[in-house]
């Protein structure tokens, strides 16, 4: 079993029988000579039903390697509103893939975001377009927790917690400070990463829906303790307040032996989703599709929501059944992993993204609207082949500079809604 399953569970896992210490965390001398160490990614005090830590058992502490030094990174980084933001709607097609051989790190693109890293609230929102795998490099964020959606290829994330495989549609979620290196066993990859500078991303609470639906915390995976003991001359790479940083190791660090905590990385298969929706009448609002929040200190207020449009029956009568028109206090990145999206019928490709900042008007494009307001609803219509997502935040998401100016930038993006036609008549009701 490479995975144990649950969400936030508090899971124990050695690489070799014995390697974990029974009934303390430090004892004088942890088995097979290795080093304890606590990985603390909420404050020590917390309360008890939020606290995450995990004790690693490893073969050298996570402080043995070099002197930081500033790691020159072109295209990402967190400094956002640098420039005046538009309300206007924005889309973008897919990113290029490299030319030139890129792995993970390197292949990063700043897209947008809000906050910072020093106050931890707030999203970095980055796309990924990389074609090699990590050589001899590791990589933390000590700024975010890091919610990985690829769009093309699979990601085989070796961790220090052992490894994670993700193809599309399944999501991987790396906490803050876990070091990892990311190997493309598919060539050429592409996907979205969400930088959470702020609360841990938990499961919304169900109210009313009850004790199961949406994502199930059973569905959620965390790999077993997995162990590289390497010498070479290696270079890890650190996010620390916005900017990447670079020193020498000498070490894999990815040589934790054993484990125990509440505090890992996971992944989910989004084509799990217990997907909820209206069997009478109206669209819901979009936070039925909540997959996983990050909480702010103001409650139902979301630091990011991390929300899914998966394949669905739609049902409802005497209903305008794809999303309505609307503005939204709050901001709207999406990102579209498989198929096509309900509510644009052009324009959106797997890979696309699109920005409804707040109170930006939006809604379902010109075809989509003649369609949907016609359609015979005495039938149910099935939404197959489809898996969007959004990083929904309270806060106003700051498009880069770079993505302003991207090549890939749909400039057009607007002219999706000039084809909506007066229909307004006082004299029909
Ligand atoms: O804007 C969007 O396409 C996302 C969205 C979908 C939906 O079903 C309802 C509201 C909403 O913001
Ligand atoms: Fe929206």
């Amino acid at each position: 079993m490479a995975y144990m399953i649950g969400f936030a569970n508090h899971f124990a896992t050695e690489a070799l029988d014995g390697a974990l210490p029974i009934g303390r965390n430090s004892p004088q001398q942890a088995p097979y000579g290795l080093y304890a160490e606590q990985l603390s990614g909420t404050a020590f005090t917390a309360p008890r039903v939020h606290n995450q830590r995990s004790w690693l058992y490893r073969i050298r502490p996570a402080a043995m390697h070099g002197t930081f030094a500033p790691y020159a990174h072109p295209h990402l980084h967190n400094r956002f509103g640098e420039q005046p933001t538009p309300p206007d709607q924005l889309r973008w097609s897919p990113c290029p893939l490299p030319s030139v051989p890129t792995d993970f790190v390197d292949g990063l693109f700043t897209m947008a975001g809000n906050g910072a890293p020093a106050s931890q609230h707030g999203i970095g929102i980055h796309l990924y377009a990389a074609n090699a795998s990590m050589q001899g490099r590791y990589f933390y964020d000590a700024d975010a927790e890091l919610l990985l959606v690829p769009q093309r290829g699979r990601l085989h994330i070796a961790t220090e917690f052992g490894v994670l495989d993700v193809e599309p549609q399944q999501i991987a979620v790396i906490p803050r400070g876990v070091r990892f290196r990311v190997d493309l066993p598919d060539g050429a990859s592409r996907g979205y990463v969400c930088e959470n500078f702020g609360a841990n991303l938990r499961l919304p609470d169900l109210g009313p829906i009850g004790s199961n639906g949406l994502a199930n915390p059973r569905d959620f995976e965390t790999p077993v303790a997995r162990y590289e003991d390497e010498e070479g001359s290696f270079e890890l790479i650190a996010k620390f307040q916005g900017q990447l940083w670079r020193a020498d190791i000498g070490h894999s660090p990815l040589d934790v032996v054993a484990w125990h905590g509440n505090y890992a990385p996971y992944r989910y298969d989004l084509r799990r989703f217990n997907t909820i929706g209206s069997i009478s009448y109206d669209h819901p609002d979009p936070s039925i599709f909540t997959v996983l929040t990050s909480p702010s200190d103001t409650p139902g207020t979301a630091n990011l929501d991390f929300v899914i449009f998966p394949p669905r029956w739609l049902v409802a009568q005497d209903t305008f059944r794809p999303p309505w028109f609307h503005r939204n206090i709050a901001s709207e990145f999406m990102g579209l992993v498989h198929g096509a999206y309900d509510a644009k019928a052009d324009g959106f490709a797997p890979g696309a993204c699109s920005l409804h900042n707040s109170m930006t008007g939006h809604g379902p494009d010109a075809a989509t609207f003649e369609k949907a307001s016609r359609a015979d609803l005495s039938k149910p219509d099935v939404i197959a082949d489809t898996m969007a997502f959004m990083f929904e935040t309270r806060a106003v998401i700051h498009p880069t500079a770079q993505a302003l100016d991207a090549p890939w930038r749909q400039r057009d993006y607007q002219q999706c809604w000039q084809g909506l036609r007066k229909h307004f008549d006082p004299a029909r009701r």
